[in-house]
């Protein structure tokens, strides 16, 4: 059994409404679950596949997902950046590799499941890109119709083109993603189209999975946990879903959650630095990571709880940062992803570089998104192909060069 709650408030709401915000106050509501009458245990968890739905008793589907084997991703241990940063506990969760190459594949599974089991016929998103191409792999994969909204001429060409291939209906605004998510909300009030932002408390159900794969694949809960925030859907989720593991008595404490922002796009990290109660949006937020180019977080509040409440902290990166990690994961580890993602791992270094990390600690990083979302961005940071005649002695002296 589970309800809706007002995360700021506490009002309580029958699940089988249709409603992203608290009718008293305005505030993001969450799924609450009635922990002591769930009966699961670690052990019947361990005999099914490593997949969202291994812990499919902690979220709210009761009918057959819509599903392409979501979770289930890679825990890659980083031996030579590690190493470099003086970190020799330190891991990547790729989440690259989940169906479409985001992490959103985890709340859409479930977000998607939900909007069947509520009777609704078509479904709807903002999005900085992954969520959009998200979107239109479920919609298709259930059969109903999908909108995604994008930011014109700021989305991942790799992103469009998912969106587009997989049958969403497609529209950019000349406008930014905070923008595009307010029109979309709108649209899907008066519209009666599902919205399956990160506002919607049942796809971030999904999201949560993220830490409950890292703690059955690492054996242990890690000292830190590290996520890129942009709307600050994830980092909340992950929060939410490790309170309610130490709430079963499955753990007994939580990580330090840890948030890392792009640069010209930090308003949580600005508001943990300067103790502020509120995050304040950032108008006008730039980054070539275009994943996390979002000044007015909606899960803002809901962050700041999960860096405060688990003694964690928020660092911001510059693009500089962001491309040379992107890099340093490529060459030195095998590990390919898109910019937003190496924003994590570039938090992780800088803040080792101030010696704000203890060597012992055992860090996960999420990395968020595949590298071939945007294949523009790899092509502008390395040297084009070399291209010869089709003979041995120009491949020879190709490879002097
Ligand atoms: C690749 C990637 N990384 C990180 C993020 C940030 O996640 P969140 O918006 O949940 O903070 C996003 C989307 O915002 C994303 O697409
Ligand atoms: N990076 C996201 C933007 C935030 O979307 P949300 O629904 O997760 O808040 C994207 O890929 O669109």
């Amino acid at each position: 059994m589970y309800r809706l709650v007002c995360v700021h408030c506490g009002a309580v709401y029958a699940p089988d409404q249709i409603l992203y915000n608290c009718r008293s106050c305005g505030h993001l509501l969450a799924v609450q679950y009635d922990l002591d009458t769930i009966s699961v245990d670690r052990k019947t968890w361990n005999q099914r596949p490593l997949s969202v739905w291994r812990y499919r008793e902690l979220l709210p589907v009761t009918g057959e997902p819509v599903t392409l084997q979501e979770g289930g991703t890679p825990l890659y241990h980083l031996k030579k950046l590690g190493a470099e940063m003086g970190l020799p506990h330190l891991y990547a969760k790729h989440e690259g590799m989940n169906p479409s190459g985001s992490f959103k594949d985890r709340g859409m599974t479930v977000g998607v499941s939900m909007a069947i089991q509520l009777g609704m016929k078509s479904v709807a998103c903002a999005s900085t890109g992954n969520t959009s191409a998200s979107l239109a792999v479920y919609g298709a994969r259930a059969g109903i119709p999908a909108v995604v909204l994008l930011p014109a001429g700021k989305v991942a060409i790799g992103k469009v083109a998912q969106a587009l291939m997989h049958g969403a209906k497609v529209i950019s605004i000349r406008g930014n993603f905070d923008r595009a998510l307010e029109m979309v909300h709108e649209l899907c009030l008066s519209e009666g189209i599902y919205l399956l932002n990160s506002i919607n408390p049942y796809r971030l159900e999904g999201q949560k999975t993220i830490g409950y794969e890292v703690i059955d694949q690492l054996g242990e809960v890690p000292d830190r946990f590290v996520l890129p925030v942009g709307n600050a859907g994830n980092i909340s989720a992950v929060y939410k879903g490790l309170r309610e593991l130490e709430s079963l008595g499955f753990i007994d404490h939580l990580p330090k959650m840890t948030g890392i922002q792009a640069a010209g796009s930090a308003p949580v990290v600005r508001a943990i630095r300067e103790g502020l109660a509120v995050v304040e949006a950032e108008m006008s937020p730039e980054t070539v990571a275009t994943a996390i180019r979002i000044g007015a977080p909606v899960n803002a509040e809901k962050a700041l709880v999960a860096i405060r409440e688990t003694g964690g902290t928020a660092e911001a990166v510059t693009d500089e940062e962001i491309l040379c990690m992107q890099r340093d994961l490529a060459r030195k580890e095998g590990i390919g992803v898109e910019p937003a993602s190496a924003a994590s791992v570039a938090g992780i270094r800088k803040l080792a570089e101030q010696g704000m990390l203890d060597r012992d600690e055992t860090i996960v990083c999420v990395v968020t998104g595949h590298l071939l979302k945007d294949p523009e961005s790899v092509i502008r940071q390395c040297e084009p192909p070399i291209e010869i005649d089709a003979d041995m002695q120009s491949l020879l002296a190709a490879l002097q060069r």
